[in-house]
């Protein structure tokens, strides 16, 4: 008798050990497939947003249970479901995830590697949920309150993939995102009162040096030396710079689902390095990425 076909890679992840383990604990999260029923928790997930900071995470996810329109009986909040542990936040309401992810690649790389378990687990089709990260950035060039959509993330020096030492060797992950998202969401976002542009991002290792601020607590060049690196990066197209989109367009490349990166801008870059806007004024930018994400979820869900 012919042996059948091996059954086809898990979905979500590109891992046969995973299917072979009946505990799977997502340490970060607090989560794991035995103590938690992962598929009555997220089976529904459509939207997993993600974004550095904590608290711009949770407001994310109330704002959206407004825009949803989703009823919360009398004495009911939202929880955050990763509480047991205090590396991210993680809320959902209804079929949006909303998760911090922290600053930088690891952070994201961790919570990225624990999220597509999780959807896996909960028997999610990777073509049938999308993610965004919504987050901020230095611009180039731009307004301050720009959102920036990424049509492609490039590292430091301007190379389009996520460089990760596996086993001792240099192993590169090529980030893309999805032009047709991109421009739903660019249509979209002429509907609310963001304005938003399509650029590509540089995703930096660090937010001083790596970013060509004069301001850290070592400078070895001069701020003509940080001009000349803005201005060439500008010219090929770079419109702002962040430090998680190579990442994010990398690994939801690899797992299949679709993904966008939008990011407000804070600061004109080639104006200066420090950001002193008032907090007040800081907030409303941060909230239009949210904006344009909540806008395009209530499209995709028949919401008027
Ligand atoms: O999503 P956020 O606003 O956290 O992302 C940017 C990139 C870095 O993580 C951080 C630096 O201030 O902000
Ligand atoms: O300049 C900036 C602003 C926000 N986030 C960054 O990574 N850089």
């Amino acid at each position: 008798m012919m042996e059948p076909p091996p059954s086809p890679l898990p979905n979500f992840l590109r891992n046969p050990n995973i299917k072979g383990m009946d505990h799977d604990v997502l340490y970060h999260l607090a989560l794991d497939n035995k103590t938690n029923n992962l598929k009555e928790m997220f089976s529904d997930v459509k939207f997993v947003c993600f974004g550095g900071s904590p608290s711009r995470m949770k407001k994310f996810a109330f704002y959206m249970v407004d825009e949803l329109k989703l009823k919360l009986t009398a004495g009911q909040t939202l929880c955050d479901i990763s509480g047991g542990s205090d590396r991210y936040v993680l809320y959902k309401a209804g079929p949006v995830i909303s998760v911090s992810h922290g600053m930088g690649i690891p952070s994201l790389s961790i919570l990225m590697h624990e999220i597509l378990k999780l959807l896996y687990h909960a028997g999610c089709e990777p073509n049938q949920v999308t993610f965004f990260r919504i987050g901020t950035s230095g611009g180039l060039g731009l307004d301050p309150g720009t959102v920036v959509i990424s049509e492609a993330a490039v590292d430091g020096i301007l190379r389009p993939y996520m460089e990760i030492a596996t086993l001792g060797m240099i192993i590169q992950h090529p980030a893309f995102l999805n032009p047709d998202l991109n421009n739903e969401l660019l249509e979209v976002a002429k509907d609310t009162d963001c304005k938003a542009v399509l650029g590509k991002t540089m995703c930096t290792y660090d937010f001083y040096e790596g970013q060509a601020r004069l301001d850290g607590a070592f400078c070895d060049y001069s701020k003509e030396d940080k001009m000349a690196f803005l201005k060439r990066a500008h010219n090929r197209g770079i419109a702002n710079i962040e430090m998680e989109s190579l990442c994010f367009a990398a690994m939801t490349h690899r797992a299949g689902v679709k993904s966008a990166v939008l990011c407000v801008t804070l600061l004109d870059r080639l104006k200066g390095d420090q950001i002193d806007t008032p907090h007040d004024i800081m907030e409303e930018w941060q909230s239009r990425p949210q904006k344009i994400v909540a806008s395009y979820i209530k499209k995709k869900l028949g919401i008027q």
